[in-house]
């Protein structure tokens, strides 16, 4: 069964982050012990200043919260500065009430890749799955690192970067360094099984691959179209993101 993602047209990306602040708190207040699905990327890097912002001026706790990142690269140690798990520590964890040991990303230092999926996803099970999955969407369509033709019931493993999302994310890599070529990523079935998915896309650069995304086929060509197959998206865009979209795009209300 496929159904409509909700889509918010904002102004800018300042609405777009109070607005996805708003949902995450709100969800953190109506459940206890929520459990969170986070991304990083440069859509998000706002949202975590302001819930930063709002956990320091005491309006927001992350006390019982429980996170899971959606990918890692392979290949790059905790520590570098370029892993999500720098990013994470940068621009979140280390500021909020998040307890060390309730926040998870995928081991990219893993030996065995596979099992340290396994394990992943087992984690997020024991756990009891995720509230709410926090999503950027890459240009070619991609969310987490499932890059176009992942198939829909993929879970979290060792995947292959498009040149393209290389080229995207060199500029996060310290001069000379070129990003690694394999990540771990949550699989297109693990975010489907969140019980609610809110995905950001804001800029001129993303207009392309929210229009695929909501227009057409729902297919593996297109990643994020597999969100089509789930009953609770949210689509938080600003006007740019959306100037691709047609009124006839059956969420385009
Ligand atoms: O927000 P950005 O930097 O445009 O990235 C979009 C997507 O690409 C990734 O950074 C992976 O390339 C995702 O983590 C993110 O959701």
């Amino acid at each position: 069964m496929t159904h409509a993602p909700e889509l918010t047209i904002l102004d800018d990306g300042d609405a777009v982050t109070s607005e996805a602040a708003r949902m995450i708190a709100a969800v953190i207040a109506d459940t206890p012990g929520a459990v969170l699905g986070l991304a990083t990327g440069r859509t998000p890097l706002a949202v975590y200043a302001r819930l930063r912002e709002d956990a320091a001026a005491g309006k927001l706790s992350f006390e019982g919260v429980r996170s899971f990142n959606l990918d890692e690269y392979l290949g790059l140690p905790p520590e570098h500065p370029a892993s999500y798990h720098s990013y994470m520590r940068r621009e979140f964890f280390d500021h909020v009430d998040l307890r060390a040991g309730d926040w998870h990303l995928p081991d990219g230092m893993a030996d065995d890749p596979a099992a340290a999926g396994g394990r992943y996803e087992v984690a997020i099970r024991q756990a009891g799955g995720i509230d709410l999955q926090l999503l950027g969407i890459g240009e070619n369509g991609h969310i987490g690192f499932n890059e176009p033709g992942a198939p829909f019931d993929s879970r979290t493993r060792k995947v292959a970067l498009a040149a393209s999302t290389i080229a995207a994310n060199a500029s996060e890599f310290p001069d000379g360094q070129t990003p690694p070529s394999h990540a771990l990523t949550m699989g297109i079935a693990t975010i489907l099984e969140a019980r609610r998915i809110v995905l950001l896309a804001t800029g001129s650069k993303k207009a392309k691959a929210l229009d695929a995304m909501l227009s057409g086929t729902i297919d593996p060509a297109v990643p994020a179209s597999a969100l089509r197959l789930h009953p609770a998206v949210t689509i938080l865009c600003d006007k740019e993101a959306a100037s691709c979209l047609q009124d006839g795009n059956a969420a385009v209300r």
